[in-house]
This record gives structure tokens, C-alpha cells and sequence, in this order.
């Protein structure tokens, strides 16, 4: 009896971000990694699909389907959708068998306000007893290895889909920390921007991923930046498909603004630093984690441009679902990491 109660009742951990959500399952491991898109049936309230299908459905949908983003620059722009996907997942990790978890860990961006925390709380609270809130940079660095508990000063930096968070850390506390607007899909959008200013050619939102992933970079690299890729779209002034060949070095000063705000942001941060703190971050240097953290050269442009050695986490994409994960299974140590969950807010 007692063995079928721990078979089927997991803590889960959730990463909640712009582009993805992650689910972590205590025992198991990461169960399920799709992307944070809701198709929602305008007629009926009610959604259609949930991550990988509705994606498909992105920008391909009749008048009464909607595609929508719930998170939207590190925010909550959509409360109901954000609600039926968190749910729908939860029951998704659970297998569809609808089982409460004892205990749940959400990581969300720090920018998140009070009313927003509420709301995520609320979804969770369907699938889980005890629900838990962790700032993503902290479940980042926790996840990227940090000794986040130690005193010692960390710095994280989370280059997500919507946001770029910045944070600098210490036994177990956010010191400072800041959050920008600008990450990954921005730097999509320039070269979006730039196709169509320089090369009168429209590209879709996935066209230009596939581009930045692809050829995209931060820093000069001679040989890098003479390679090149075929890119299609439609041509603005013949209205009719065209294919351009586009080349490396181009593509990456199409992506210098938005680089060049993420670098700013770490800079602000690294000036408001306390000198203890500075100093280890010096001998440590900076982390970076999240899927932005992949573009090619980017450790090179924040080491030239900070003058502190920048490394790359493991797994980027996984760090925050990972650190939401090793919170759960090693809770007594890391449980003051957390946000005081709702029950206890409310006795309070
Ligand atoms: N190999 C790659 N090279 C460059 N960028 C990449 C790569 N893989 C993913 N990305 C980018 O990473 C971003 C998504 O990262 P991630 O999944 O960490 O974001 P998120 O956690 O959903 O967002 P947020 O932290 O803003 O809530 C997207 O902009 C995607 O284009």
C-alpha cells in the first residue's frame, strides 16, 4: 500500500518560461519539455492544444482558433491560457492519470508581480498540495552547479527566450538582481529586422531561430563569419518567394543592439556589486544559462567586454528545470531558496 502511494504521488518541478516549459518528476527526471504555446478555441473558452501542437499552429490558425504566448517578455500576458497550460501539463507529467503531487516547485521570472505570482500559484495548486514559487535565476544557478547556499558570491546570467535575467547571489539569497526584455527571440527578431531592411525579404519568427541557431554569433571570428546560409522568404518587391544567400558576419551585426543591452545589464549589475561579492565573482567569473546562452561567441563578448572569464552551463536550457528538480530532491537543504508557499502566507 504504502509503495503504490509513492509510485504514483511525485514532487514536480516546473520550468515556466517564455519559449518552454520543462517538468522535472521526482525519481524519474525530466518528463517533458514543450514549448509555452496554447491554441484556445475563441468560441467555446476552451484549448484546443497545448506545447508542440499548438506551435504547429502558430500563425496558421482560422478566425476562431487563436494561438497565444501566455508569457510574453518575462510576464503573464495571457492569465487564462497561462492557467489551462499549466494545468494541462501537470496532467500531462502525471501521465493523465490527474494525480495530486505532494509538493510542486515553479520557477518563474523574477519580474513576475504579486497578482501574477497568485495566478501560477492558483493553476498549481490544481495538480499539487503544497505549491512552491523559485526565482528562475536562482533555480538557474542551482541548476548550473552554483554553490548558491555557500557564502560566496555567484553571478547567473539567464539569457531566456523574453527575458535576460542578471543576478547576483549568495548563501542561499538574491544580492541584486536585474531583468531586461531583450534575450533570444530578440535577437531573432533583428535579424528579422535586418532581412527586411537590407535584403527586402520577409522571414517568419521560425525562419529567423533557424537563422540565428544556424550562422548567428556575438563576437568577430574571421572564419566563422565569411560562412554563409540560403535563406527563403518573400520578396516585398515582386511579392513572390526568394532565396538569398546571407552571410555570417552580417547576421551578427544585425544582433549587436540587442547583444550589446544584455552586455549593458551586466555591467549595471556588476558596477551596484558589494566588493566582496565583486571579488568572487572575479575568481569564479559569470555563469550563463538559458537557451540565448548558446549563441556562438557570446562568452567571448561578455569576457572582452567585462574583462571577467564568462563560462556556459552545462545543459543551458535544462538549468532552471534541473534546479527546481535538485530543490525537491534535496528540499531540507534548499527549501530556503523558495518563496513562502500560499498556505503559510495566509496564517501568517
Ligand atoms: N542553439 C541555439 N543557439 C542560439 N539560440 C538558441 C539555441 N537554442 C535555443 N535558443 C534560443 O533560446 C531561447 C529560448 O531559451 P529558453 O528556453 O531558455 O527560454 P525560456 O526559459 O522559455 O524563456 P524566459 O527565460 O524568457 O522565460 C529562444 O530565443 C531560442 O531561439
Amino acid at each position: 500500500m504504502f509503495f503504490r502511494r509513492f509510485q504514483f504521488s511525485r514532487d514536480i518541478g516546473i520550468d515556466l518560461g517564455t519559449a518552454n516549459t520543462l517538468i522535472f518528476v521526482s525519481g524519474k527526471g525530466i518528463v517533458l519539455q514543450e514549448p509555452s504555446v496554447v491554441a484556445m478555441d475563441l468560441e467555446r473558452g476552451v484549448p484546443l492544444a497545448v506545447g508542440d501542437e499548438a506551435k504547429m499552429m502558430l500563425g496558421r490558425t482560422p478566425g476562431n482558433i487563436r494561438a497565444v504566448r501566455p508569457l510574453r517578455d518575462g510576464v503573464i500576458a495571457d492569465f487564462d491560457a497561462a492557467e489551462q497550460m499549466i494545468k494541462t501539463f501537470i496532467r500531462k507529467a502525471n501521465e493523465g492519470r490527474g494525480i495530486v503531487a505532494p509538493r510542486l516547485v515553479i520557477g518563474i521570472p523574477s519580474g513576475v508581480t504579486g497578482v501574477e505570482r497568485r495566478a501560477v500559484r492558483e493553476a498549481g495548486l490544481a495538480g499539487a498540495r503544497e505549491v512552491h514559487l523559485i526565482d528562475e535565476p536562482v533555480a538557474a544557478a542551482i541548476g548550473a552547479g552554483l554553490p548558491v547556499t555557500e557564502a560566496v558570491g555567484t553571478m547567473i546570467v539567464d539569457i531566456g527566450g523574453g527575458t535576460t535575467e542578471v543576478a547576483v547571489l549568495s548563501l542561499g539569497g538574491t544580492v541584486l538582481s536585474e531583468s531586461v526584455r531583450v534575450a533570444g527571440d530578440e535577437l531573432s527578431d533583428a535579424i528579422g529586422v535586418y532581412l527586411k531592411k537590407v535584403h527586402n525579404l520577409v522571414v517568419g519568427e521560425r525562419t529567423a531561430e533557424d537563422i540565428k541557431i544556424r550562422i548567428g554569433s556575438a563576437f568577430p571570428d574571421d572564419a566563422h563569419d565569411n560562412t554563409s546560409m540560403d535563406v527563403r522568404g518573400l520578396h516585398l518587391l515582386s511579392g513572390l518567394p526568394r532565396t538569398i544567400n546571407v552571410r555570417a558576419g552580417d547576421i551578427r551585426e544585425a544582433m549587436a543592439e540587442p547583444l550589446n543591452v544584455i552586455v549593458e545589464a551586466v555591467k549595471r549589475t556588476l558596477e551596484r556589486t558589494p566588493p566582496e561579492l565583486a571579488a568572487d565573482i572575479v575568481d569564479r567569473g559569470i555563469m550563463l544559462a538559458g537557451g540565448g546562452a548558446q549563441v556562438r561567441g557570446i562568452t567571448d563578448l561578455i569576457s572582452h567586454e567585462t574583462g571577467i572569464l564568462t563560462h556556459v552551463a552545462e545543459d543551458p536550457l535544462l538549468c532552471v528545470v534541473n534546479g527546481c528538480g535538485m530543490v525537491l530532491e534535496d528540499y531540507k537543504r534548499l527549501q530556503r531558496v523558495l518563496d513562502t508557499p500560499d498556505f503559510v502566507r495566509q496564517t501568517a
